[in-house]
């Protein structure tokens, strides 16, 4: 009996559980999603903050770090040494032993505005205008793969903190934010990044602290040149608004042109200085081809000067616009194309100018070179190159600053006889910072006088040196005047064209004939070589394409033959004149069979070599157009 009724117990159990059962699960379901909805809403009364996220990357695939988050970042550490507690220390500027401390991303940092500091443990914050905010670095998790600054902040804040407090972080000064953190000097890495991802190990750039210590102060040249730059310097850094409403990008083009040693790196490091700018040195051989290119301009930021030196040398600029100007390439040149990129000209000025160029804020762009004419003037029209810049040998303005820098002194009774010698010659301020250098042992009563000595002897020897480089001059062109003459060829027509860098050409018809050595008509194919492109330069007599300037110094009394400097094939001028002075009495119309080579000299297996080196456009350069 016991046994049935715990049964029928069970029984009814069981049903009154299978139809109860279903309804408390639904009352339960209503209960929570009602308690849920309304807990959300106790929640919101509860907790008020609103997160705003400064994100790395704007979206996933992006190139590049976005400018708001590097802003930001900057912001938050100057001001991070007081509250966060991983930092990273930096070389103060140079002479200043201290070490800049600023932010490691990944810790809560707090910071402080209008004089008003909120400090609880990791957690200050940043007051502004009474109201409160706090920063933290948050980096990626499997949910959420972007790395960014969040900033929290009172919901009923949200105007202030959107409308004022973010503008007010973006637009603070970087200098003032980084306060005397060291000045850096980028160079680009040489992978090909073009392929790389967007991680921050995948850096287009690297750098080191920028340490030249080269000023305005320092720098020699005319003070109302140097005024007139600075004060261009500063007029550009005051010109954002500006710029913006004219509508144009706000950076500036300088041109720095000049012979080697007269100053071009040392400006460029003297600006960085003057505008606490940082410098992106590219060297444009490293870079294979537009895309790289776009990569590297876009990595740079704003505050910086972008340097691309000897312009000329890096990439192709005259070919692909002056393709019928064949005579103004040289062998050297050819050499150097066929090493660079794909990197192109039109690619180059897009940077300049193009849509890619207004990003990251004011910067400015330099280029040196030492062969202004070597440039396409498209590189280098008004409006691209805003200023150009010729740093030229040393003036006695220029004279004075150096030795004043070097030597201490404003005034000595042999500056009279330095002025007249500088009107004289042509000498770069680096030759004369050479002279004026004091070593220990000269350190005496009598340094100034020595190094001021030293300089005017040096002085002189280049007076001489200039006088016989003119007489010589002078001989060649009337000896090849009168060959010219018996070739019946007029000589003029076309020498004293200025090809390159002020060398003079000779007519190639008279050259031909000057150069041909046991010829037969229609077979002048290695024996005309040598003399194909005879250039007149400054009393030297050279063979071949290019002249170097940086062996002025040997004065001159020189032949070469060969494609460009590097040859080394040189003779004795005198030897060179020996064949010319041959040809005055040649056989009418025939010089090349008169002429008395050196066979050691020029030696054709010498010649073959050189010009083996060369392409077809090399042979192209040395036709003749007549
Ligand atoms: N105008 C100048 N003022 C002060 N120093 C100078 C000047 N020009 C040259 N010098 C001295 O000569 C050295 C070489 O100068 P710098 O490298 O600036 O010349 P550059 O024109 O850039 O030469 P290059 O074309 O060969 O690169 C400098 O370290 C500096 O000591």
């Amino acid at each position: 009996m016991d046994t049935w009724l715990s049964f029928a117990n069970l029984t009814s159990f069981t049903t009154a559980w299978f139809v109860v059962g279903p309804l408390l699960a639904t009352a339960w379901r209503l209960f929570s999603s009602c308690f849920k909805r309304h807990a959300k809403a106790l929640l919101q009364l509860v907790d008020t903050d609103v997160t705003l996220d400064i994100v790395r990357r704007d979206w996933e695939d992006s190139i590049k770090t976005s400018d708001k988050y590097s802003e930001v970042k900057a912001y938050l550490a100057a001001s991070c040494s007081r509250a966060a507690r991983a930092l990273r220390a930096e070389n103060a500027v140079q002479g200043d032993n201290k070490l800049v401390l600023t932010m490691r991303l990944g810790q809560e940092v707090s910071d402080e505005f209008a004089g008003v500091t909120l400090w609880e443990g990791q957690e200050v914050s940043d007051v502004f205008k009474g109201v409160t905010v706090r920063w933290a670095s948050v980096w990626p998790t499997r949910e959420d793969s972007s790395q960014c600054l969040r900033l929290t902040f009172h919901q009923r804040h949200r105007d202030l903190v959107v409308g004022e407090y973010l503008p007010h972080v973006r637009r603070s000064d970087r200098n003032a934010l980084l306060g005397n953190r060291r000045r850096r000097l980028y160079t680009n890495k040489t992978n090909d990044y073009s392929s790389m991802g967007t991680g921050s190990s995948n850096k287009v750039w690297t750098y080191i602290d920028f340490e030249h210590p080269a000023t305005f102060d320092t720098l020699a040249m005319h003070p109302e040149k140097k005024r007139k730059i600075m004060d261009e310097l500063d007029e550009f850094r005051n010109s954002k608004d500006y710029y913006n409403r004219i509508g144009k990008p706000w950076k500036r083009g300088y041109l720095l042109y000049g012979p080697p040693g007269t100053g071009k790196s040392s400006m460029i490091a003297a600006m960085a200085n003057y505008l606490s700018y940082d410098i992106y040195d590219i060297e444009l051989t490293m870079v294979p081809n537009n895309t790289n290119l776009r990569k590297l301009f876009i990595e740079t930021k704003g505050k910086s000067i972008i340097v691309i030196e000897d312009i000329d040398c890096s990439i192709d600029l005259t070919s692909h616009r002056r393709s019928n100007d064949t005579a103004a390439t040289t062998a050297s040149a050819n050499r150097k194309r066929k090493r660079t990129s794909e990197m192109t000209l039109s690619g180059l000025l897009n940077f300049i100018d193009g849509i890619w160029s207004a990003h990251s804020g004011e910067r400015i762009i330099v280029f040196t070179t030492n062969f202004v004419d070597k440039l396409d003037p498209a590189l280098i029209r008004r409006g691209r190159m805003d200023m150009k810049l010729e740093l030229s040998y040393c003036g006695f303005e220029a004279f004075m600053t150096l030795a004043k820098n070097y030597l201490d002194v404003d005034a000595h009774p042999l500056f009279g006889t330095i002025n007249e010698l500088l009107q004289e010659v042509e000498i770069t301020p680096a030759d004369v910072a050479e002279c004026l250098l004091m070593p220990n042992k000269e350190r005496n009563e009598h340094g100034v006088d020595v190094c001021l000595g030293r300089l005017i002897d040096e002085l002189r020897k280049r007076v001489q040196l200039d006088k016989e480089k003119k007489d010589d001059m002078k001989r060649v062109e009337e000896e090849l005047a009168a060959s010219a003459a018996a070739a019946g060829v007029d000589a003029k027509a076309s020498d004293g064209e200025d090809m390159e860098n002020g060398r003079r050409m000779v007519d190639p018809r008279v050259i031909r004939r000057l150069g041909r050595k046991e010829t037969k008509e229609g077979d002048d194919k290695v024996a005309a070589k040598p003399n194909d492109n005879l250039a007149a330069n400054n009393g030297r007599t050279v063979y071949g394409g290019t002249v170097d300037d940086s062996s002025s110094s040997d004065h001159g009394d020189e032949m070469k033959v060969g494609a460009d400097a590097e040859a080394n094939s040189e003779t004795d001028h005198r030897s060179s004149m020996k064949a010319n002075g041959d040809l005055g009495g040649s056989r009418d119309g025939d010089y090349g069979d008169d002429l008395d080579y050196d066979k050691d000299d020029y030696d054709d297996d010498d010649v073959s070599s050189e010009y083996d080196d060369d392409d077809d456009e090399d042979d192209e350069e040395f036709d003749d157009d007549s």
